[in-house]
């Protein structure tokens, strides 16, 4: 049996306790490595690791943070089939979504923030013949990093690498569910002469480990990744310590498709919307709006296609839908499939489990589910689901589809289908969203601000955002 270790201070540590978690693979419910169940003891040793290595990390010149940065990129790239079939293990999702998404983009991260950092510039404002100002970035010190299961390695990558790069110590808790690639990139920390202290992993519950984490007096920011209710729990705690707070956080996203679109290209992209990852990415289209011209003969496309995805084995290579990532989250999503149906939804296709044969018998499987009929002021058109369950919903105007739209707390993504560019922008604008794709989905350009409105979270990550996020600006003003 694995056992994972906390990485404290470059080296491997059992936690504290003495006590461990077990970890299953949801695609065949087995047990296959037990995860340190650390609480605030390990979670101090870390913050006192990432301390003691601040000084030396914040005072490396950019380049040479960059370059370490990209030596673990060039790791993971090494390592790419290894670390692709760990998330599939340990997550359930497709092994060809792991080496073609998952994995490639964890590199990406660290890649992109590597080589960012020698181009980040301070501003300075001059004033006439009076004064000149300047601003100094200074990094933060200590941060953390808490990041959900959807998208292990790519998640925490993607919070560890600006944080990095801008000069912090950094302490991240990966999900407990989903473990393993955190572990293994530790493994690639030692290969790639990362600095002990300047990455510290703590493995453990939210509840313990996160909250020490968010608790402790010497975190200076604050990074998450998951639901919003835990968002909301974590700014309880450090809004009254004055953290700085980026919280990226549910969606309930809208794929809105007009008459005029691209019929083919949007069929197969709002499938893609609706069950990549099975459903579980935030940024999922689970509210699926269409013209009514359109409704029927995009309806027959629609299920056509899903009722043609193959749910089975992840280590399939024609398998499209892999196992939800633990049982509680299947029973979850199975009572929104219920609710819907009490809600008064006609069931398209889908809505049961899946009992595969083999070494899949026993795990998290579901067919991807789509309803029709259902008022987009329902709980389940409101709702974040978060797995492969999607609405039909046909609309007769613009200022419909936006209202539908628009109708939740979330504000995290939308795709809009048209081929009338000034629609395009008009429809973008008057969604409150803070990323809209125009005839594509999860299209990203890491530069980009990325995050979300309303419920959906606070701040936003990803290029010159992110590297803000972890330094806090001093201005100095020279008299003339
Ligand atoms: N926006 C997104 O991408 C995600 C949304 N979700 C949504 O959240 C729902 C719940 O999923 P969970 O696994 O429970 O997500 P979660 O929000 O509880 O977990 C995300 C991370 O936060 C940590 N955490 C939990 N409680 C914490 C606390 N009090 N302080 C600090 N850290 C804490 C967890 O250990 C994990 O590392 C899902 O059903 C889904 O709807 C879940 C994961 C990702
Ligand atoms: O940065 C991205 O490309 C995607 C991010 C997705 C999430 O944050 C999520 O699903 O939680």
């Amino acid at each position: 049996m694995l056992h994972l270790q906390n990485f404290l201070n470059g080296t491997f540590a059992p936690p504290a306790s003495g006590k461990y978690l077990p970890n299953s693979n949801p695609a065949t419910a087995e047990v296959f490595s037990q995860i340190p169940d650390s609480d605030e003891r390990d979670v101090q040793e870390a913050v006192r690791a990432a301390r003691q290595a601040f000084p030396a990390w914040s005072n490396l010149s950019a380049e040479k943070r960059g370059r370490h940065l990209m030596r673990l990129s060039a790791l993971i790239d090494q390592n790419l089939e290894r670390l692709a079939e760990a998330e599939t293990t340990d997550n359930g999702k497709p092994l060809t979504l792991s080496r073609t998404m998952d994995i490639p983009r964890a590199s990406s991260n660290l890649h992109f923030f590597g080589t960012g950092i020698q181009h980040f510039a301070s501003e300075s404002h001059f004033m006439e013949g009076v004064a000149v100002n300047y601003t100094v970035r200074r990094p933060l010190g200590v941060v953390a990093c808490i990041s959900p299961w959807n998208l292990p390695l790519y998640l925490f990558t993607w919070k560890i690498a600006p944080a990095l790069a801008a000069g912090n110590c950094v302490v991240a808790k990966p999900s407990e569910i989903t473990p393993y690639t955190a572990h293994l990139l530790a493994e690639l920390c030692v290969e790639a002469g990362l600095p002990a202290g300047v990455l510290n992993i703590v493995h453990g519950t939210g509840a313990k480990v996160g909250a020490a984490l968010v608790e402790h007096p010497d975190v200076k920011a604050i990074s998450f990744t998951g639901g919003t209710q835990t968002g909301k729990t974590i700014a309880r705690t450090a809004a009254p310590m004055f953290k700085k707070l980026s919280l990226e956080l549910g969606g309930k996203n809208a794929t809105v498709i007009f008459a005029d679109c691209d019929f083919e290209k949007t069929v197969t992209t709002a499938v893609q919307a609706a069950f990549a990852n099975q459903g579980q990415i935030c940024l999922c289209g689970s509210r699926i709006l269409v013209e009514r011209p359109l409704y029927e003969q995009f309806k027959a496309a629609f299920l056509e296609k899903v009722n043609a995805l193959k749910v089975g084995d992840p280590l399939e290579e024609e398998t499209n839908i892999g196992a939800l990532v633990s049982e509680q989250h299947l029973q979850k999503v199975q009572q929104y499939i219920a609710l819907a149906k009490e809600e008064g939804g006609t069931l398209l296709t889908g809505g049961g489990r899946v009992h595969l044969e083999g070494r899949c018998a026993n795990g998290y499987f579901l067919q991807p589910t789509v309803f029709e009929n259902l008022p987009h002021t329902c709980r389940t058109n409101t709702e974040e689901i978060f797995g492969p369950v999607v609405t039909l919903m046909p609309f007769d105007s613009e200022e419909d589809a936006v209202h539908f739209a628009n109708y939740t707390e979330y504000g995290l993504a939308a795709s809009v289908w048209t081929q009338d560019l000034t629609r395009a922008h008009r429809v973008a604008h008057a969604l409150h969203a803070g990323i809209v794709w125009v005839n594509t989905w999860l299209l990203r350009d890491l530069r980009t601000p990325f995050g979300g409105m309303k419920q959906s979270g606070v701040g936003r990550e990803g290029g010159w955002e992110a590297l803000r996020f972890f330094t806090e600006p001093q201005n100095v003003c020279v008299k003339l």
